[in-house]
């Protein structure tokens, strides 16, 4: 049996129509170049009628369960962790861009999902990603990490935040780093970026960044973060070593955790820790 006809077939056991294979969209391809699709059966939209039934017989039929899209991307390795995550984002883009802003009018697909274009006028959509910088502040001997009252108890990270239209990166991050914590920034330079799909499709832009000689007095930005802190290499390693939340609260020694390590925020304090990119600055 083909793989469409095997698909037909568990999808009408689920039943679900077998046309929305057409809403199926692109999101990569095996080494033996085999095309990858990713497909949302809707079943959290509200309008799906017995979701939790229809989740429990697909569960029962391809004897996996599901899981919290947040918690996935943590157990995944990383390929199948960006997998997850570019499909995510794309079905999820297609989902929020089904009119065309101009017409008013039904937006169509293309067959990989790269794209949607509105019949009446030709104009075509492109999956939006924002770009967002995420920084690693250090005044040479300690760093600097942020709690968001939106992260899990316990876990701080690095600072970040969305690019305004007409800003360069650079700009960002002195800005950011200003508005949140009152830091004025020295040298900046540029780690790594990552694709990531909360709270939308951004492009996470990983930077280090030092602060000037004796300026390291935090004015924490009480409306945008719950906490912001210096922490010495000592305490950021052993938690890196044991960064685990549940470990920590068994062992009771360690008063935060930092981002898993899928997160780009987890490779920058590690970098940190491990090659200090910077030289201590004179105090
Ligand atoms: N992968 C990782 O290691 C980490 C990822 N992040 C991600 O970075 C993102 C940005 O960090 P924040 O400190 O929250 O940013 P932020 O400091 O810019 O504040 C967020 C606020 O910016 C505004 N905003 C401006 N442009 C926006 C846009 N295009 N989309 C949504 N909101 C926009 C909204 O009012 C929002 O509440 C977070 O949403 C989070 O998902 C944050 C930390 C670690
Ligand atoms: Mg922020």
């Amino acid at each position: 049996m083909s793989l469409r006809h095997e698909l037909e077939r568990l999808l009408s056991k689920f039943g679900q129509d077998s046309q929305i294979l057409e809403d199926s969209v692109l999101i990569g391809c095996s080494e033996e170049q085999e095309a990858w699709f990713a497909l949302d059966l809707g079943l959290n939209s509200s309008s799906s009628i017995n979701a939790s039934l229809q989740k429990a017989e697909i569960e029962t039929a391809l004897q996996g369960s599901f899981i919290k899209l947040t918690k996935a991307l943590f157990e995944l390795n990383v390929k199948d962790a960006s997998l997850l995550s570019t499909a995510q984002a794309l079905l999820r883009w297609h989902d929020a861009h089904q009119f065309c802003s101009r017409s008013g009018q039904p937006t169509k697909k293309n067959v990989s999902g790269s794209k949607r274009v509105c019949p009446s006028n030709n104009i075509i959509y492109y999956p939006q990603v924002a770009p967002v910088v995420i920084t690693l502040v250090s005044d040479g001997t300690r760093c600097l990490l942020v709690r968001q009252s939106s992260f899990p108890k316990g876990m701080y990270s690095a600072l970040a935040g969305f690019c305004d239209i007409g800003e360069s990166l650079e700009e960002t991050v002195r800005r950011e780093i200003a508005e949140e914590v009152g830091l004025e920034v020295d040298r900046l330079h540029y780690s790594a970026s990552q694709h990531w799909p909360f709270p939308n499709s951004t492009l996470m832009i990983a930077c280090h960044a030092t602060v000037k000689p004796g300026q390291t007095e935090l004015q924490v930005n009480l409306r945008e973060l719950e906490a912001a802190a210096w922490f010495s290499r000592d305490e950021v390693a052993t938690v890196l070593r044991r960064n685990n939340p549940s470990n920590q609260q068994q062992s009771g020694a360690v008063p935060f955790w930092l981002p898993p390590k899928l997160a780009i925020a987890h490779q920058l304090i590690k970098e940190w820790v491990e090659k200090p990119t910077c030289s201590p600055l004179p105090a």
